[in-house]
């Protein structure tokens, strides 16, 4: 691809970080961006894909047409190296080529994926976990300096930028890397590798260097003449030290004369011919099958970083027994009654607790991946989302499955029916789904974990305070009582305790009917009962039989909707819990979108792209 870089500014409040940068790249050229620290060589290759924060000027072509055309045709391999650490080299290619490639059979898709594994020399470590620099032992830096590239060349672009490919790699594996680079150059590919210190033989394999300083360009020329423009400077040049070294020393201060003259050797730079090719379609994955890569994909993060999943249940089982045991065989009587309503509210409220802040790190853990992924056009990032709330949906539907089996008959809670169970499960579930939605907006919106989880736990204080369990809703002062509307909790209470004492009507129970002091409850006709005590310290007449008395008794009869039956409650409850759950789910996904545009400029969503020629044609004719 010929590149044509025309007066490119970039400036980011009053700071200039590119100044009338000028240069052109041919089809198949290596271009070496060097330049002291600072110079502006990543927010030149930024700019070249329009991810350059600031206000931007000038032009930059690319065969003559602007960058929304060639976006998918250009691979940036980015200083960090991005990608799954839970996968292998070999899956990360793999799932990328299913949305880089999607026309492309199954069988030759895996080809294509082979080969880039070979050429970059990843058949040793490609089935080894990237793993995490100090944390999950994985392969090593220089492999996944490769696989990075790796990634960046499956498409087959046609203009790849590296920013500081050979950081971290010894001398060896830098000539190693920087060869294979050369191999795709010569098939075609404009490669601009940015470059720091590069030992002789490394830089030797470049056809041009484009030289920075403070933003401007100080050089532009090809590598064969440097020794030659060098000695016209009157630089003394001895055999064995490194030109890009003596090139660097001319940038230093107080050579102001050879940097004038080394600049006025630029100015007649050859023209990059704007050549049009024949344009052509290229098909990126449609969007439900981009959801089904995702899909895909997030089972088996989910499968490798399965401590978190077992961390979760056991948190359901561990909360489960705890909350069970505290409780365990609530008797009918009127003591047993607040306990029962704290027991059935706390393993709700456990579930949505441990939703928020087991999903809190979600998005920061993956905000790389999802950034370069979505500016690279593999998919949109509702699809993303998308897939993720799917898998995390099915997750926060089986949690509240296990505290359901282990504390429902551990308490000793309404299981009259069979309705009484599953609304029990129903409303866990969808409060757990609350948590997560709730979590995953905090997630999306903050740039790390340790931020997601320290602000978290601050959320939980209103959710308890607002619920109406310590304090009746109705009782709150403002604003407390109109914010407790959006409180997932308060719905959770109305909707847990609504379903507890929501009983079928007992024959042979009146006013009349008391335990006897060896019984106590035992053989009561009615849904509750008092023992001898609670019986005389009430006046001889109990006043909790039914469970109409036990809601009264709480504290809890002012239920929404008012007059409607405790199935009519308890059927709101879940509806407004819904509502808020599509709220935070919509938010997540906006805060998301927000979080892609602040970190993508000048690039539109989908492109059809119009890649030059180049070895494309090997997949276009498959
Ligand atoms: N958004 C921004 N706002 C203000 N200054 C910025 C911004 N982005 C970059 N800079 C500044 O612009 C200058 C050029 O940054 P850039 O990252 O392009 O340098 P570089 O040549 O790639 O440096 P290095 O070799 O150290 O990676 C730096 O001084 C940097 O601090």
């Amino acid at each position: 691809m010929n590149v044509s870089v025309d007066a490119l500014n970039v400036t980011a409040g009053s700071r200039k970080l590119l100044q009338y940068v000028n240069c052109s790249f041919q089809a198949g050229q290596m271009i070496a961006l060097m330049g002291p620290s600072g110079a502006g060589k990543t927010t030149l290759l930024n700019s070249m894909v329009g991810r350059a924060s600031g206000s931007i000027g000038g032009t930059v072509t690319y065969n003559g047409h602007s960058l929304v055309h060639a976006r998918s045709c250009i691979g940036y391999v980015t200083q960090e190296d991005i990608m799954y650490e839970t996968l292998t080299p070999r899956e990360n290619l793999t799932f990328a080529a299913a949305f880089i490639l999607p026309s492309l059979p199954h069988a030759k898709r895996q080809q294509a994926v082979e080969d880039i594994i070979e050429k970059l020399k990843l058949q040793k470590c490609a089935d080894t976990v990237v793993g995490s620099p100090g944390l999950v032992r994985g392969i090593s830096g220089g492999e996944r300096k490769r696989t990075n590239v790796a990634l960046s060349m499956l498409g087959q672009p046609s203009l790849l930028l590296l920013d500081e490919p050979t950081s971290g790699l010894d001398s060896k594996m830098s000539d190693s890397l920087m060869k294979d680079v050369k191999e795709i150059a010569l098939e075609g590919c404009t490669v601009l590798a940015t470059i720091h210190q590069p030992s002789e033989a490394v830089f030797r394999r470049f056809d041009r260097v484009l030289l920075l300083r403070a933003g401007q360009v100080a050089y532009f020329g090809p590598v064969a003449e440097l020794r030659d423009v060098l000695l016209g400077l009157g630089v003394h040049c001895p055999p064995g030290l490194p030109l890009p070294e003596l090139l660097l020393e001319v940038l230093e201060e107080g050579q102001e004369e050879r940097q004038q003259q080394l600049r006025q050797l630029s100015l007649g730079k050859a023209k990059a011919k704007d050549e049009q090719p024949e344009a052509k379609g290229f098909q990126r994955a449609g969007w439900p099958r981009q959801l089904g890569i995702l899909l895909r994909r997030e089972l088996v993060n989910l499968k490798r970083s399965k401590g978190l999943t077992v961390v979760r249940a056991a948190q359901s089982v561990a909360s489960s027994l705890l909350i069970g045991w505290i409780f365990v065989q609530l008797e009918r009587n009127m003591s047993g009654l607040q306990p029962r309503l704290f027991s059935s509210f706390m393993l709700v409220f456990s579930q949505f607790l441990f939703a928020v802040l087991g999903v809190v790190n979600a998005f920061p853990s993956e905000r790389a991946v999802f950034l370069r992924e979505t500016q690279d056009k593999l998919y949109h990032p509702a699809t993303f989302y998308l897939a993720k709330v799917c898998i995390d949906t099915a997750m926060q539907c089986f949690f509240p499955l296990l505290v359901l089996v282990i504390s429902y008959p551990l308490i000793g809670l309404n299981g009259e029916s069979a309705d009484r169970i599953l609304l029990f499960y129903v409303i866990m579930a969808v409060v757990s789904n609350c948590g997560a939605g709730m979590g995953f907006m905090v997630s999306a919106a903050v740039p790390s974990v340790s931020l997601a989880l320290s602000i978290a736990p601050g959320l939980m204080m209103p959710q308890l305070l607002l619920a109406g369990i310590f304090t009746k809703v109705e009782d709150l002062p403002q604003p407390f009582n109109a914010l407790s509307y959006v409180m997932v909790a308060r719905y959770a209470v109305q909707a847990t305790v609504t379903n507890e004492f929501n009983c079928i009507p007992k024959d042979g129970c009146d006013q009349s009917w008391h335990a006897s002091p060896e019984d106590q409850c035992g053989s009561s006709p009615c849904d509750f009962c008092c023992t001898d005590a609670e019986m005389s310290a009430a006046g001889g007449i109990c006043p909790v039989l039914s469970c109409d008395d036990a809601i009264k008794f709480l504290n809890m009869d002012e239920v929404w909707p008012s007059g409607g039956t405790h199935d009519e409650t308890v059927a709101y409850n879940i509806i407004a819990l819904l509502v808020l759950l599509a709220f935070f789910r919509l938010q997540g996904l906006n805060i998301l979108m927000m979080s892609y545009r602040r970190a993508t400029t000048g690039s539109a969503l989908p492109c059809k792209c119009r890649c030059p020629a180049r070895a494309r044609s090997a997949i276009d004719t498959e």
